[in-house]
């Protein structure tokens, strides 16, 4: 049984220019100890698709699915109770803007003490040993000193650091992990990456990394989908990939790497859409 499944989603928002289907009957499955990555151009509804899965869209959007299981339960029939239990628990997600996702008004150890308070019964004492535990293993340097940090007080690569560390802290079967680098500089974004994948290995959670980069899906997917205006146009395993990709789209994002490029102008994706798109 895959740690998710979900067969034939669909999202429809409800716009001032009337119905917006931005999500068209995609599938997604991932094993424990897998990861998957959802790549594509911006408004491929890679974010839409894992919000849906965890709920997390407005309720101008419908959602339909044949099939939408986490561990072979059915996401859409959980009570409150069982969905705070999955949510933010067994399926924790983190998002492209760290300093953002953290409050600015509370130090980074308190914040941190909070994700636990909700999905656990440590005492106080054991809390703040689990913090400053989960600080080394997300690479946060001094952590006695950093509990009493302020997310300003950090920089981009540290705040998402501290978003991972929160994210893993109730040990979560699932990590969804949006854009996790974008906003960072380009030395920090590897080391983040490094870090995904080793908590990811050591842990034997699954991991869904969404991306708009290829670079990204090279250095850390087992299996990747490649998506395009809300429909599937790929799935396979990272190697077939990058060696034998079968569409047009897939192809035209790989010849949009830098490293590939041939002539005197980078080429872009639209270079290789025929007059209907892909
Ligand atoms: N609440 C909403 N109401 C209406 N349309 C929405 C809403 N949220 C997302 N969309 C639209 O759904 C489409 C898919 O958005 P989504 O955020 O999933 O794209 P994405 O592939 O994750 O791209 P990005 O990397 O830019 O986030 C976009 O066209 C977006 O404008």
């Amino acid at each position: 049984m895959p740690l998710l499944e979900i067969r034939n989603l669909r999202v429809e928002f409800d716009t001032a220019k009337g119905p917006f289907r931005a999500l068209d009957g995609v599938d997604y499955t991932v094993d424990a100890g897998e990861v998957l990555a959802i790549v594509g151009e911006s408004g491929s509804g890679k974010s839409v698709a894992m919000l849906a899965t965890m709920g997390l869209l407005p309720d101008t959007a419908t959602i339909t699915a044949d099939v939408m299981e986490f561990e072979g339960r059915d996401l859409r029939k959980l009570s409150p109770k069982e969905r705070r239990q999955v949510i933010g628990k067994d399926i924790s997600m983190i998002f492209q803007e760290p300093i953002a996702s953290l409050n600015p008004c509370f130090t980074v150890g308190f914040q941190l003490s909070e994700a636990l308070k909700v999905h656990t019964n440590l005492s106080k004492t054991d809390r703040k040993a689990r913090v400053l535990e989960l600080m080394r293993a997300v690479g946060l340097p001094d952590p006695e000193r950093r509990l009493n940090a302020f997310p300003h007080q950090m920089s981009g690569g540290q705040c998402q650091r501290v978003m991972i560390a929160m994210a893993i802290a109730c040990s979560p079967k699932l990590l969804i992990a949006d854009e996790p680098t974008t906003a960072l500089d380009v030395t920090i974004q590897k080391q983040i990456l490094d870090l995904l994948v080793k908590l990811q290995q050591d842990s034997g959670m699954g991991l869904i990394m969404i991306t708009h980069d290829m670079g990204v899906v090279a250095e850390t997917a087992d299996r990747v989908i490649v998506q395009y205006k809300g429909r599937k146009m790929e799935e396979a395993d990272v190697l077939s990939l990058f060696e034998a990709p079968k569409s047009n789209y897939t192809k035209a994002l790989l010849s949009a790497l830098p490293e590939n490029a041939t002539g005197d102008r980078l080429p872009t994706v639209s270079d290789f859409a025929g007059a209907g798109g892909f």
